[in-house]
């Protein structure tokens, strides 16, 4: 039974930053060096000598024990060293020297790492995410050393049912999945998108909790249609064009029958798959499998508080939404999920038909304004076609600036990949907006793909707008003591509360419901007066509380929707009768934090 009490001390004991209370002990099947070999077991010289002598240590390490404290401090002293070192290189050479060193702690020793990871999210969170992340997986051939997570091929048909048996875990809640094919703005990656699925899975232990040795990252090697990397000797994956059609299917088919066999209730996010199959997929396994696609899902969600936000922000009621003029550039994965989450809110509200919801929205993709008159229009995106009769005088096609300058829209979202294409003209134009406060949301990634840069657009859009953007930026200074926030509209916010959700709700499925659950979550999060100061999300330094707030709303949608069976020894009944407090301590206490645990052997 789970109790408030424990839940408030194990708190304050956090709330700590090195605890004193002594962590419940940890099996391991391995002795000696096998232990210093394996990063989650490992502590390096914190191993006291009582534990040296347990485990067959002795000898094999430095006499003097260092504490989890000093070990701590020695990484933070080598890692200012490294940025004292390496001032006045260029910004590649930096970032990448950054996630070296931290790889280098995340493949040795997984307590520190996830330690200090999460006391120092907002510096680290660039690093082991977006942007640097794309840098690393465009040279992730180069930089491997050491292999984390699985890979499945185009080879390994007929066999993924005994393959999912080689991974060393019992146990395994969640899963991020990729095919490289489209990763964030940099395209078709290859084998070398599993930097993806690793740095999404850093957040998920970072931000919800996750276990790590229960994460699982996975590359889904079909391919690659990249010519450059096909011909790169270094390049590490399946030298052959990309598997299409039934082929594919069967693939990712074959890896879902695994997973399931394997791990029954494991949850598996897709992640950069190019937009066929994103949407695809979705449709194929969401009814089967608790899944998810994090990318048409998670952004949708993240990008519907946002502009819940701008709403809040003009000072005027949340109902006013349905007012809202929208033009979404990027008609892809991320764009139609926007659209289609943020139409399904508009009907909601004001009780309308979807189709009569969709007036407001504005769709332009890479030949333009998205109308009827196209031919060969993805299926997904015709929903969102305009018809002539709501033309307003724009043609088919019509470029960005001419929608601006003809819609003054509200807000002009960027989920296009296209670096720039919010220039000076069309920013410019914002500055013509009906609303007092235009939003920009330029929310590709990473920061080159970003559709303009934060003094761009509170430059030529204007300081009264609200911005935000998929990669961090720096706030801008406005001069007179003005600041121009910078937000980051970024799927993070809602993908670690809502794997976290479904996991400890036990949920057999991902609604809709559950979705939209976490998206008004998030978007109630901010105060009216970070609100107007033009502060949509909240920093990423309480990004736990975020998500214990995101995870406990999925929860009681899962159960609300009759979708949760329970987890561990908390039943469905039991989560039935949570107070709404009690499912956020609930998801609360079964966040993991990293702390030494003692070891005992165990043959
Ligand atoms: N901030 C966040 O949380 C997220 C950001 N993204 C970013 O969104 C971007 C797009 O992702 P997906 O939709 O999955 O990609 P996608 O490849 O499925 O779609 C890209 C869309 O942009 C359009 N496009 C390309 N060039 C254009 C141009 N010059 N003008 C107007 N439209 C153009 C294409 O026609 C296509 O419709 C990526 O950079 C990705 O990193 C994606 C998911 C989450
Ligand atoms: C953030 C993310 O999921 C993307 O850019 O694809
Ligand atoms: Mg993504």
């Amino acid at each position: 039974m789970w109790k408030l009490a424990r839940f408030a001390a194990a708190s304050l004991a956090r709330s700590r930053r090195f605890s004193t209370a002594i962590p419940g002990p940890c099996m391991v099947h391995k002795r000696g060096a096998d232990i210093l070999h394996d990063p989650w077991f490992n502590k390096d010289t914190g191993f006291p000598l009582t534990e040296r002598d347990r485990l067959g240590l002795r000898g094999l390490l430095p006499p003097r024990v260092i504490s989890f404290e000093h070990q701590y401090e020695r990484f933070m002293n080598s890692y200012r060293s490294l940025e004292k070192n390496t001032r006045g290189q260029s910004d590649k050479f930096v970032s990448l020297a950054k996630w070296r060193i931290l790889n280098r702690l995340h493949d040795r020793n997984e307590t520190l790492y996830y330690r200090v990871l999460i006391d120092n999210i907002k510096e680290f969170a660039p690093i082991i995410y977006t942007p640097t992340v794309g840098l690393v997986c465009q040279n992730y051939s180069g930089l491997y050393r050491r292999p984390r997570g699985m890979y499945f091929s185009a080879k390994d048909k007929g066999e993924m049912m005994s393959m999912i048996y080689n991974w060393p875990a019992n146990q395994v809640d969640m899963i991020v999945l990729t095919d490289g094919s489209r990763i964030l703005g940099l395209g078709d990656l290859g084998v070398q998108g599993i930097g993806i699925p690793i740095g999404k899975l850093d957040m998920y232990v970072a931000a919800a909790g996750m276990n790590p040795q229960r994460i699982l990252p996975v590359m889904l090697d079909v391919g690659t249609n990249n010519q450059k990397l096909l011909e790169d000797p270094l390049y590490l994956g399946v030298r052959q064009p990309r598997l299409d059609g039934e082929e594919y299917l069967a693939v990712v088919d074959e890896f879902m029958e695994a997973v399931h066999a394997r791990w029954p209730k494991a949850i598996v996010q897709f992640e950069d798959f190019q937009m066929k199959w994103a949407f695809e997929t979705l449709d194929r396994y969401r009814k089967k499998f608790c899944m998810f696609n994090d990318d048409i899902q998670g952004t949708a969600g993240v990008a519907l508080a946002g502009l819940l936000g701008t709403v809040r922000a003009q000072g005027r009621p949340l109902s006013d939404f349905v007012n809202q003029k929208i033009v979404v550039v990027g008609a892809g994965s991320a764009g139609l999920g926007v659209l289609k989450m943020a139409v399904e809110a508009v009907s909601r509200m004001t009780g309308c038909s979807e189709t009569a919801a969709k007036s407001q929205f504005y769709l332009i993709d890479k030949n333009g304004l998205v109308t009827t008159e196209r031919s060969n229009l993805d299926p997904a995106a015709v929903p969102f076609a305009k018809h002539q009769r709501d033309l307003e005088g724009l043609a088919e096609g019509a470029s960005i600036i001419e929608v601006v300058k003809k819609i003054k829209p509200h807000v002009l979202v960027g989920l296009s990949g296209v670096g720039g294409i919010f220039n000076e003209e069309v920013l410019k134009a914002m500055r013509e907006s009906v609303s007092t406060k235009p939003a920009i949301f330029a929310m590709s990634n990473p920061t080159m793909n970003a559709e303009c840069t934060a003094i761009d657009a509170f430059n030529h859009a204007g300081e009264n707008i609200v911005f935000a953007s998929g990669s961090p930026f720096e706030n801008v200074n406005l001069g007179n003591e003005k600041i121009g926030h910078v937000n980051q509209a970024n799927n993070m916010y809602l993908f670690p509360g809502i794997g976290l959700g479904s996991l400890l709700s036990g949920a057999r499925l991902i609604t809709d419901g559950m979705l939209q659950e976490a998206a008004e979550c998030l978007a109630s999060y901010m105060t009216e007066e970070d609100i107007h100061k033009g502060i949509l999300y909240p920093s990423i330094d309480c990004i736990r509380n975020v998500t214990a707030e995101v995870g406990a709303a999925v929860l009681r949608a899962a159960v609300a929707e009759g979708v949760a069976e329970g987890h561990g020894d908390v039943g469905s009944k039991e989560l039935k009768h949570m107070s709404k407090e009690d499912t956020v301590g609930y998801v609360r206490e079964n966040m993991w934090f990293p702390e030494y645990s003692p070891l005992v052997h165990e043959k």
